[in-house]
């Protein structure tokens, strides 16, 4: 089984091309990087940066931070290379950009499967996530996300998503809902994660924080992030506040007392509760532990 446990709120983008960025990068604790072989890198250096990649999975100690690498299009000439150095280098899991059909996560597939064999890793370890950018990915969702064992998630990417469906970016996000929702549902019906897309405006915080509180709301387990500045502050919006985690702990204690006592329905903390709010109760209390910040058991 490729896919592992691991708390994923954020996964910060490293433009490959720059050495400096991508030697340092778990200094601001992020859950997750991505080491970007595709846009960000200019099409000159893309070589250049694909030996940057391995050197650095090689030879920087991550510290526990996951290690992604968004890879080519699968109809470029350069995946093939690119999955190669991804796996010799060990990377946890590879990103396809624009995904648009299950056939493409299973070619991928295969490619890294072979890249194990070669480069003698455990063949089924590396997971992968797909970036969902166009239409097509999108009405594709849950066929791209049952693809593969090795499916973690999927992810949408809103600067090529809105160039595809002729939208207008906006605050609001409204160009994004009904993508956001398909996505989401797809991805919840699959049982992999869900990924929100970057927010471009790197000096504007409220806006980012509103469009984080909504993201999380919606039920996003983490957001791509582009600059350092924005792990933090994810962190927070996506850790359970104080008051989620007390209101968990009574949700699953009055729900174990009631057990005893042979009842259905109760209210806690002022709200109905039955059975339905347990399992939402113990993820809450697992991603507070995941995260750090609470320390009691999980029932
Ligand atoms: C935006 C900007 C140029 C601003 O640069 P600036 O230098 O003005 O930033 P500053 O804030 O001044 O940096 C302060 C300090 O942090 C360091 N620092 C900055 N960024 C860092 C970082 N990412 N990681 C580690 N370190 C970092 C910097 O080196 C400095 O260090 P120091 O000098 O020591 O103080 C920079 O952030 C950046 O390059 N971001 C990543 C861009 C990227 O990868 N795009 C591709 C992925 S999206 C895409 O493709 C679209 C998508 O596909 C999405 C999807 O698929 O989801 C779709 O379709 O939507
Ligand atoms: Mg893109």
């Amino acid at each position: 089984m490729a896919v592992t446990n691991h708390i994923r709120r954020s996964m910060i983008f490293l433009n490959t091309q720059r050495a400096a960025l991508v030697k340092e990068a778990f200094v601001y604790h992020p859950d997750c990087v991505i080491f970007d072989l595709e846009d960000a890198v200019a099409e000159g250096e893309k070589d250049s940066a694909r030996i940057q990649l391995y050197q650095t999975l090689k030879n920087v100690d991550y510290q526990g931070v996951e290690r992604w690498v968004r890879v080519n299009a699968l109809d470029s000439d350069l995946i093939n290379e690119d999955i190669r150095a991804a796996v010799a280098g060990g990377a946890e899991g590879i990103r396809l950009p624009k995904t648009e059909t299950a056939a493409e996560v299973q070619a991928a597939a295969d490619k890294i499967a072979a890249a194990e064999t070669e480069f003698n890793r455990p063949v089924g370890k590396t997971m992968m996530m797909a970036a969902l950018e166009s239409p097509l990915g999108i009405m594709n969702a849950y066929e791209i996300a049952t693809a593969s064992d090795r499916m973690m998630g999927i992810a949408l990417s809103a600067g090529d998503y809105t160039r595809t469906m002729h939208a207008k970016r906006t605050v609001a996000g409204t160009e994004l809902f009904g993508a956001r929702s398909q996505m989401l549902i797809a991805a919840r019906a699959a049982g992999v994660m869900a990924f929100a897309t970057v927010y471009t405006d790197t000096d504007n915080e409220a806006g980012f924080v509103d469009e984080l509180r909504l993201i999380k709301d919606m039920g996003f387990d983490g957001k791509s992030c582009i600059n350092p500045k924005q792990i933090g502050v994810t962190h927070a919006v996506f850790n359970p506040s104080a008051a989620e985690i007390k209101h968990a702990e009574h949700v699953m204690q009055a729900v174990a007392d009631s057990k005893a006592n042979g009842v259905g329905v109760l209210t806690v903390d002022g709200k109905m509760v039955d059975i339905a709010w347990v399992e939402g109760a113990q993820r809450t209390l697992k991603l507070a532990q995941a995260a750090g910040i609470y320390k009691g058991a999980l029932v």
